[in-house]
Parts: C-alpha cells; sequence; structure tokens
C-alpha cells in the first residue's frame, strides 16, 4: 500500500448557508490523501499502474463546477464518492479550507474520509 498527496487544489463551486455566498462561485482548497496500492507502478514505472494524481484533481474540479451544496460536509461526501467511484483507492481522507469567511477567522474547515466497501 502506500498514500498520494494533492494539497491546496483550488477548487471553485457555489457553496454556503447564506444568500450572499449563493450570488457567485467561492475558492475552496482541498486537501486530499488516497490510500492506493503503488506496488505495481514502483515495478513498472507506468501511470496506467496506479492513481493518476492529475485525473484525480482534475474530477474533483469537475465535481466543484457542476455542484451548489449548502454545506462543506456535503459537497466533501460527493467529492468523496466520485472519487471512490472512478479511482482504484481504497479510502480518501479529504480536508476542505474555505478561507476568509468569517470576520475573525483566517480558514475553516472540515475533514472527513471514506474507506472503499
Ligand atoms: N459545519 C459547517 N458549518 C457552517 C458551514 C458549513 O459548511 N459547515 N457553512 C456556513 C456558511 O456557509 C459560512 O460559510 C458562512 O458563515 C456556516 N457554518
Amino acid at each position: 500500500m502506500g498514500k498520494i498527496y494533492i494539497t491546496g487544489l483550488e477548487v471553485d463551486t457555489l457553496i454556503g448557508v447564506y444568500d450572499w455566498e449563493r450570488v457567485r462561485t467561492t475558492q475552496l482548497l482541498l486537501d486530499v490523501t488516497l490510500d492506493v496500492d503503488l506496488c505495481a507502478a514502483m515495478q513498472s514505472d507506468d501511470v496506467a499502474d496506479t492513481v493518476d494524481y492529475a485525473k484525480v484533481a482534475e474530477c474533483i474540479v469537475d465535481v466543484g463546477k457542476q455542484s451548489t451544496f449548502e454545506l462543506l460536509e456535503a459537497f466533501g461526501s460527493k467529492v468523496m464518492d466520485a472519487v471512490c467511484e472512478h479511482f482504484a483507492v481504497s479510502a480518501i481522507t479529504l480536508k476542505i479550507v474555505k478561507p476568509n469567511i468569517l470576520p475573525n477567522a483566517k480558514t475553516v474547515a472540515v475533514e472527513m474520509s471514506k474507506e472503499r466497501v
């Protein structure tokens, strides 16, 4: 086994509870950790034998373009479902950072994880 990380992935999406958040998209920053079997690619040096992190990033950006959730939790659930559906990961951990949204905090964030059943 092994892990693949994507950090600080910029994802624009319509998200938020309040009316003022729903008139334009917000940029979120995502940290993604994927549990992946890396053994084949360690031997073959072939991207076809692993999870291509560029394709995962593309998939997540697409989810953002298509989503209109209120809560980070619901958006995160959709992201994890999409990654587990399209890629050979045994688990995913996702941290979603929403910067500059509270007047007295730099960022807010939620973290969640999902294991393939
Ligand atoms: N646990 C959460 N709390 C809140 C969320 C959220 O997504 N998860 N969102 C909001 C608002 O949309 C926030 O961005 C502005 O106050 C509030 N609380």
